[in-house]
């Protein structure tokens, strides 16, 4: 597939992540433009990147063929209003949460709208995505969104645009759930009387192992964590506390309040 030019509007954290991962594959920088007012973090995209950072939206993105929205959604009708003289045409990648495709087929004339929700750890390559398209987008777009996203990691098409709601509270929050948990089992090791960094070691280690363990196996996390309790044990003492606690329905409450607040996004930012 040939490269194309690519126009991000918000070259913050997220832009950062897939800029990164473009050039890794091959994307040439002089096809990439990132509009970003922010003058120090275009001196930062400028030197890591080599890419073309705008101050402000201008003609020359009328040549890209895919547009990619980072901005975070309070900031979206600012960013849109004035590029969408210039990209109608494009093909519209957003990964800001909440903002609906309608609000972005409203914003931009485009009709050619997808909805991506990455996640951090698109950093390394090793992120997910949930992708909806709008039924107006053709199969070589959804190749070329594809193409786009793959050095970040995986991706995961839903039918629905709702169901983009529910990826967010999932996999696009879920990296910091995972790190909250990783710094209370820190915090666990110290009161334990290990160091800082060996609790880093050993919360870290142990939860990489357990994710990849979990992916190889044919056993359902049930059961995996079955075979880690022993009867009596303290796998056994330590999961009696969490059901006590209650900590299977707070995590489940809390990721229903990230959908909610999803959900809100779109209420509060659509057109
Ligand atoms: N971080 C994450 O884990 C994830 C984030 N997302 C989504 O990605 C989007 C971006 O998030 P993230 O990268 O973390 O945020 P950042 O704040 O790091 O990046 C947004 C960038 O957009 C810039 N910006 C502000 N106003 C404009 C404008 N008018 N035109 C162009 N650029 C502008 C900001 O500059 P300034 O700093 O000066 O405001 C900032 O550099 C959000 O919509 C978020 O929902 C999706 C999945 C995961
Ligand atoms: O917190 C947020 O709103 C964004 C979306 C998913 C991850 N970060």
């Amino acid at each position: 597939m040939t490269q194309p030019t690519i126009a991000f509007i918000g070259g913050g954290n997220m832009a950062s992540a897939i800029i990164g991962g473009l050039l890794k594959s091959g994307q040439p920088p002089e096809r990439l433009i990132v509009v970003e007012p922010y003058e120090p973090q275009r001196v930062k995209l400028q030197a890591d990147f080599g890419l073309t950072a705008l101050a402000a939206a201008d003609a020359s993105l009328g040549g890209a063929e895919l547009l990619m929205w980072a901005v975070k959604p309070q900031l979206f009708a600012e960013a849109a209003a004035p590029c969408a003289p210039y990209v109608a045409q494009a093909l519209q990648l957003s990964v800001m949460a909440g903002i609906r495709s309608d609000t972005l087929v409203r914003a931009t004339g485009a009709a050619r709208v997808v909805r991506a929700m990455p996640n951090t750890p698109a950093l390394i390559g090793q992120g997910i995505a949930g992708l909806y398209a709008r039924p107006e987008v053709t199969p070589a777009d959804k190749a070329l969104v594809e193409q786009v996203l793959a050095p970040t990691g995986q991706t995961l098409w839903v039918a629905r645009e709702t169901d983009l709601d529910a990826v967010t509270a999932l996999s696009g929050s879920g990296p910091a759930y995972f790190f909250y948990f990783v710094e209370a089992m820190m915090d666990s090791a110290v009161e334990l009387g290990l160091s800082a960094e060996q609790g880093r070691q050993l919360a870290l280690a142990t939860c990489a192992g357990a994710a990849a363990l979990a992916q190889q196996s044919s056993e359902s996390p049930a059961t995996l964590r079955e075979r880690v309790t022993s009867k009596g044990g303290t796998t056994y003492a330590a999961l009696s506390s969490m059901q006590a606690d209650g900590v299977a329905q707070a995590i489940q409450r809390a990721v229903k309040a990230a959908q909610q607040r999803a959900r809100e996004l779109g209420d509060e930012f659509g057109a």
